[in-house]
């Protein structure tokens, strides 16, 4: 078990949106039993008094962790996504505070991949509409507009872990897979990657959209890219909410373009389950809306809840902050019989240069170091004999580009 300069009973873990108990299983197991938990996400100001003493804060999609948040948090140290996404936070504004960001980029990819196959089929049946006609009493049994998937045309835009793992299943049950990613990607099984977004949408019976919220994905579904697509395709979206402009996807809808869709993410969520939810979709019974579950199933959530506790009782225990989103990846080894500086800077020249000064002028022996940069901030962890610590972290905490320094015990 690792040693921290805090007692490990001091250490505040804040744990909102209702993450998997398995997370505080994994600190209790780890020694930390400060743990808060929330079954919701907090309303801002609630937050912000929330997150002023917590040295970890973990959340899902909806808590917004802005630049005014973190202002607030004055002992934070990491933040865990309990999910993919990480656009929920100002990522540029925590790694200035140096502020380590972690996140589950495999355990919720299956439960996705799942989600979509089956609306995939479903729609293709017009089973989302004979339910809804269904439930108001009325019988509609035809064939008419109703298809296998065995032998059509999947297109996946955004080619990473879910997109991926969708084309794998998809092939299973006999359909044939193109994609577009804006990198090269190594097609699994017969997939296909296509040079442009228009020939994807041209060719495809099911579109379905696993790219994240950026600059470039914004709207990337929009009035003109809906018409480029098949008429009586099926759209699916359970990516992130700002991809689709949902005006245009109505239009589509109402004109009887589109003979269906799947929707699990919108532009604006409601901010909890009591609040209504608002969409000019809600009246399309060809459309399946999804309260933004793709990744909730019981098994990704206890997955995800135990991976990132782990990465961030590791990183509290020693430092390692492999896997962060937003930091310099460094693994480390236990530091027995040492204590550990932990050093994070503005990634320029002279630096660790003033650091390893520190170290030659008050004959402080170094007996590891490990340094890794990204282009903005380096992260130089430092073992010395535990009685140099003290006069060590005032020194490095005076040097110029310093944006934050700790020891461990
Ligand atoms: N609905 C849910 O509950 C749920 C669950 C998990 C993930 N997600 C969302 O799904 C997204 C994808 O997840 P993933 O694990 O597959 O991510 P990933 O990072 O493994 O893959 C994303 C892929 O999109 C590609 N891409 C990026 N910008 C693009 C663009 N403009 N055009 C085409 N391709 C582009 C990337 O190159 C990458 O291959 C996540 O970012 C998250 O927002 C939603
Ligand atoms: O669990 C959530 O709130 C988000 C799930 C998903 O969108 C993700 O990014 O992993």
């Amino acid at each position: 078990m690792g040693q921290t300069s805090l007692d490990k009973s001091k250490i505040k873990f804040l744990l909102l949106e209702g993450v998997h108990q398995s997370a505080v299983d994994t600190l209790t197991a780890a020694g930390y039993t400060n743990i808060v938990t929330h079954p919701k996400a907090l309303p801002e100001e609630q937050l912000k008094a929330e997150i002023a003493d917590a040295h970890f804060v973990g959340i899902r999609s909806r808590t917004q962790i802005t630049e005014d948040v973190l202002e607030s948090a004055n002992k934070l140290i990491a933040i865990g996504c309990f999910c993919i996404g990480t656009n929920q936070i100002d990522l540029s504004a925590a790694t200035e505070k140096g502020i380590v960001v972690f996140n589950a980029p495999f355990s919720n990819t299956r439960s996705v991949a799942e989600l979509v196959i089956a609306e995939a089929i479903l729609l293709l049946r017009g089973v989302a509409e004979k339910n809804a006609l269904a439930h108001r009493g009325v019988w509609q049994k035809s064939a008419s507009g109703s298809f296998e998937i065995r032998g059509k045309q999947l297109g996946v835009i955004g080619y990473g872990s879910i997109g991926m793992q969708l084309g794998v299943i998809a092939e299973s049950l006999g359909m044939q897979v193109v994609f577009y990613d804006v990198t090269s990607k190594l097609p699994l099984g017969n997939a296909m990657q296509v040079a442009s977004l228009s020939e994807l949408l041209a060719k495809s019976d099911i579109v379905s959209l696993h790219v994240p919220e950026t600059g470039s994905t914004k709207n990337m579904i929009g009035e003109q890219e809906l018409a480029q697509i098949k008429k009586d395709a099926i759209l699916i979206n359970a990516s992130r909410g700002t991809v689709i402009d949902i005006d245009a996807l109505a239009a589509a809808l109402e004109s009887g373009h589109l003979a269906g869709a799947a929707i699990d993410v919108f532009p604006v969520e409601p901010k909890s389950n009591d609040d209504e939810f608002i969409s000019p979709l809600r009246k399309f019974d060809n459309v399946f809306l999804t309260p933004h579950i793709g990744g909730s199933t019981m098994e990704a959530q206890e997955n995800i809840g135990l991976e990132v506790a782990e990465k961030m009782a590791r990183y509290s225990d020693n430092g390692t902050s492999t896997s962060s989103v937003n930091f310099p990846e460094v693994a480390l080894p236990a530091h027995t019989d040492m204590h550990r500086l932990l050093h994070t800077h503005r990634n320029v020249p002279g630096v660790m240069s003033a650091i390893n000064q520190v170290f030659a002028e008050n004959e402080i022996n170094i007996r590891a170091q490990y340094l890794q940069t990204t282009k903005d901030i380096g992260y130089v962890v430092i073992d010395i004999d535990a009685e140099y610590s003290e006069l060590a972290l005032k020194k490095l905490n005076a040097i110029d580009g310093t944006i934050r320094c700790r020891v461990l015990f």
